[in-house]
Order: structure tokens, then C-alpha cells, then sequence
């Protein structure tokens, strides 16, 4: 039985030595192994540190997906006595650490007011750092109160917005539509080349999971076991993804070929080509790869009994224009072009008006003429009492409260400011203000042309007997099925 992919079975907590993905803020997530053991010399185990704080792996393992999880005072341990220069450098990383956490998530605030910081990203996204002594007893972790993350389970969603990016990879709306119209789904064989970051490759995976090879038992006669072809010709991308198909129990779903597509074609290592229904080119000639995606070639990778799907994906439309044409010249047909414009729609409360002043993220101008002319008064007031009394020279006390001609009293603006906060915890702030959207212009997605096509089956002479034999057009315009039953009869 093979070794269950956390991309397809995920346990209903997060588990010793499984793949969590650390959500930092809505674009800065983290993926990671989770540890028992320490390899990294904190007194608490493994430890992840974030820009909000260090999290020792026992303060995750057990938790419900999608729980918060607040930072911990870490101790180094025996981090502290290695080398002179690796205790410095460690130092000043933890420094580093903790003073960005401080300064940019107090414990109240959510992750997703503070801009991701995409360097630090990949520097911790090893999680731990260099090794230390191992650790047998971790201590219990203390709560730092600096700041907080969520803990995720694995999904190509949250890889996609995680990984390690080698190349431009492609993002979930575009690849989410694209798996749609190449109609992958469990059981499809589909071809991906480029592989690069593998971002498409672990939605293509999950799309066309059925089971692992070696269960095919429980496979009907009719269904295949789904599998991804995936082909890469930059070796260091190569080896990197297939240690990543490895670590995540993907081995048998994805078979990765380190093959120049465009010269060799789609042969796999064994020297035997697959059978796909689907087939997504994300390379720079898409163009040059198609004289290997043809029904007449000898070792051709198509599956002779169903219409192959194409999509290929260009950054610009001269690219885009030579595939149309290669394609066209090869026979494909439903030859069409997209280009996703996703945008994210930022849906929330706007709350406007003099009583949000000093409030986070409100408009604190008046909402009304009667609110203005209201302020108005009160500050023209305040100026005829302060000039008449003329009890208060001094311009810098000018906001003191004074008890003037008019026999009011004028609280100063700080007074003013405490009080707005004092009422504002007494409102039901998440129902007052308008319902606004406004789309939010900088969501990622590498924005390319995705151009489609379908290749039919090949069809002959004795495929139009056989069928014409299978399914008598007379009977069928009769409403006579061929077991002699009317089409009423049958369906009574
Ligand atoms: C934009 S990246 C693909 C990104 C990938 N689809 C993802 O989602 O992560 C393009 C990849 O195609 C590879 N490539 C370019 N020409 C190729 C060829 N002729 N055969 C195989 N791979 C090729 C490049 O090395 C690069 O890694």
C-alpha cells in the first residue's frame, strides 16, 4: 500500500512528520515539516521562527487545522555553544526576529494588515535552521505574546502560495481553469511541460487522483488510474521537484521525465509513450512541441480512443499566434483563446463620520452638512470664549479645558479622542458603515494567454460500421431501441 499523499488525505489535525503550511498573512504562507525531534539546538524542539515569532513544532503537532497559534519564548539551548561566528550570526537573526515581531504584529492585530516580506520568506521556509546537538526532552514552550500565525493543512491552493519558486509559476485561477477545460478529473492522464516549480503539477495530481498504483483493484474495468506526465529539461528543477513529488507521496501520480520536449517528444524513460486525454504546454515555443502531439507520429502519447484537450500558456499574443497556426495546420479543431482576469474582491464595512475619530481604518471627516456645521459651531464657540475670556495666553495650552464666558466646558482633543474609544467599545462596529467592495488590483497571477483545442479521435470506415451496427440510426428515429422495446415501453 503506498504511503498516503497529505494533498489527498489529510488527517483531521496536524500530525508528527506531515506537511503543514504556516499562513503568516493572506500572501506570505510558509510550508513545513513538522518535528518531535530537535535537530536544531532550541531547549523546546523544533522550532520555526517567523517574522512574528518562533514556534516550536510541539506547540503545532495536534492542533486543528486552521487554529491560531500564538508565538513562544524559545531558548536557544545548545545553540549558544557552537561556533564563535555561527553564535553571532545566530544572534543577530534572532534579533532581527524578534524586533520585526514586535514591531510589526502586536498580539491583537491580524496577520493580514501587514505587507508579506517575500525575502524572509524562503530563508526560514526551511523552517529550522543549521543543526545543532539533537535534543531528546523538549522543554515546554512559554507563550511570548508577540504575535500569532495560522496553521494550514497541505492543499495545491496553499503550495502554490508557498513554494519556492524556480520560474514563474502558474496560480490557482488560472490553473483552476484550465484544469476544467482540458476535463481533467479522477482518472484522466494528462501531459504537463514544462514542470518548473510544480505548481501546476500538484493541482493536476489532485484533479486526476483515483488511487495509487498497485489499487487498481478497486478500479472498475472502465476507469484508469489517473497519472500527470510531467517533463522538465532544466535539470536543478528537475531534482528539486522530484524530491518534493517524493516527500509528498506523489510518486505514481506524477512521473516526471527530465526530457527536452521540443526535440524528443514525450517518450517516457522507459522508452514507452503515455496515453493522454489532456495536455498543458507552459514553454516559451509551444508551438515547436506539436509535431509530437500528432495521432500518425510512431509512439504517439495520445489516447487513440478519446479527443485529446490542449491548452498552452503565452505570455504574449506573437506567441500565441504561432501555436494558432501550428495548430491549425495539424488538424486541431475548437482552437480558441482566453485571458483570465481574475480579481480579488475586497468585501468590508466603511464607517464615516466625526464620531470614528482616532479609530483604525474608518474615515473620520464629517458624513454630514449637519455634522460639519455641528463641528463648525463647537469650534467657533470655543474660539469666542477663548478670546473673550482670555483667561489662556499661552498657545500651547490652548487644548487645556477652560471654563469660559459662555459657561461651557471644552474638552480637549485628547479628552475628545478617549471618549470616541471609550463609546466605540460599547457599538456594534462590525454592522455600522456602508457595505463596500472595491477589488484589490495586485493579486498574483502571472497573466498569459491560454490558447485551447481539441484533436478528435481519429475516425474510419470500420469505426462508423461498428457503430452504425451498435446503434441503428432506424431503430433510433423509430424510438426502437435495439432490444426491440419502444422507447415508452422502456421507460415504463
Ligand atoms: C514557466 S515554467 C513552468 C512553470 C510550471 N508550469 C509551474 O506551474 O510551476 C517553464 C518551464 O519550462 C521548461 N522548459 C522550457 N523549454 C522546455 C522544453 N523544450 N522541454 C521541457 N521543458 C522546457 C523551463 O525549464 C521552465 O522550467
Amino acid at each position: 500500500m503506498a504511503r498516503p499523499s497529505p494533498f489527498f488525505h489529510t488527517a483531521p489535525t496536524a500530525t508528527a512528520d506531515s506537511l503543514a503550511i504556516l499562513h503568516l498573512t493572506r500572501d506570505n504562507l510558509l510550508p513545513i515539516k513538522l518535528q518531535t525531534t530537535a535537530d536544531d539546538g532550541y531547549a523546546e524542539g523544533a522550532v520555526t521562527n517567523t517574522r512574528f515569532g518562533s514556534f516550536p513544532h510541539s506547540t503545532l503537532i495536534g492542533l486543528e487545522w486552521g487554529s491560531q497559534v500564538r508565538a513562544s519564548k524559545v531558548d536557544t539551548g545548545t545553540r549558544g555553544r557552537k561556533g564563535k561566528n555561527a553564535k553571532k550570526q545566530e544572534a543577530a537573526e534572532d534579533n532581527g526576529v524578534a524586533e520585526q515581531s514586535n514591531r510589526k504584529r502586536k498580539s491583537d492585530e491580524q496577520p493580514e494588515d501587514t505587507p508579506a516580506s517575500p525575502t524572509k520568506k524562503f530563508k526560514s521556509s526551511n523552517g529550522e535552521k543549521a543543526n545543532g546537538g539533537k535534543i531528546d526532552t523538549a522543554r515546554p514552550p512559554i507563550e511570548a505574546g508577540s504575535g500569532f500565525i495560522h496553521i494550514l493543512p497541505p492543499t495545491p491552493e496553499a503550495w502554490t502560495a508557498s513554494l519556492d519558486h524556480r520560474t514563474q509559476v502558474v496560480y490557482t485561477p488560472d490553473y483552476s481553469y484550465i484544469l476544467q477545460r482540458l476535463r481533467a478529473r479522477p482518472g484522466s492522464a494528462v501531459i504537463e511541460a514544462g514542470a518548473g516549480s510544480g505548481s501546476f503539477t500538484h493541482a493536476a495530481a489532485r484533479a486526476v487522483f483515483n488511487g495509487y498504483p498497485g489499487d487498481s483493484s478497486k478500479l472498475s474495468k472502465r476507469q484508469s488510474q489517473g497519472k500527470v506526465y510531467s517533463y522538465e529539461f532544466h535539470e536543478p528543477r528537475v531534482q528539486t521537484l522530484r524530491d518534493e513529488i517524493r516527500d509528498h507521496a506523489l510518486e505514481g501520480i506524477v512521473e516526471l521525465t527530465h526530457r527536452d520536449v521540443c526535440n524528443e517528444g514525450f517518450i517516457l524513460q522507459d522508452n514507452t509513450p503515455p496515453s493522454v486525454d489532456a495536455i498543458f504546454l507552459d514553454l516559451p515555443a509551444p508551438w515547436q512541441a506539436l509535431k509530437h502531439l500528432s495521432r500518425s507520429t510512431p509512439n504517439s502519447p495520445l489516447n487513440p480512443h478519446s479527443a485529446v484537450h490542449l491548452c498552452t500558456f503565452s505570455p504574449c499574443i506573437e506567441q500565441v499566434m504561432a501555436t494558432v497556426s501550428a495548430l491549425r495546420k495539424a488538424g486541431w479543431t475548437e482552437i480558441n483563446m482566453i485571458e483570465v482576469q481574475h480579481k480579488r474582491i475586497d468585501v468590508r464595512r466603511e464607517r464615516v463620520g466625526l464620531k470614528e475619530e482616532g479609530l483604525r481604518g474608518v474615515n473620520a471627516s464629517a458624513a454630514s452638512v449637519d455634522e460639519a456645521i455641528g463641528r463648525l459651531r463647537e469650534v467657533e464657540t470655543k474660539l469666542s470664549d477663548f478670546n473673550a475670556s482670555r483667561a489662556v495666553t499661552n498657545s500651547a495650552n490652548r487644548e487645556e479645558i477652560t471654563t469660559n464666558t459662555s459657561g461651557q466646558k471644552h474638552p480637549s482633543k485628547q479628552e475628545r479622542l478617549d471618549r470616541i474609544k471609550r463609546e466605540a467599545e460599547e457599538r456594534k462596529l462590525y454592522k455600522e458603515g456602508n457595505l463596500v467592495h472595491r477589488t484589490v488590483p495586485e493579486v498574483k497571477t502571472h497573466t498569459s494567454y491560454l490558447v485551447f483545442a481539441v484533436l478528435p479521435r481519429d475516425w474510419n470506415e470500420d469505426d462508423e460500421k461498428r457503430c452504425g451496427e451498435q446503434y441503428p440510426v432506424d431503430d433510433i428515429m423509430r424510438g426502437t431501441p435495439k432490444d426491440g422495446k419502444t422507447e415508452s415501453s422502456a421507460s415504463k
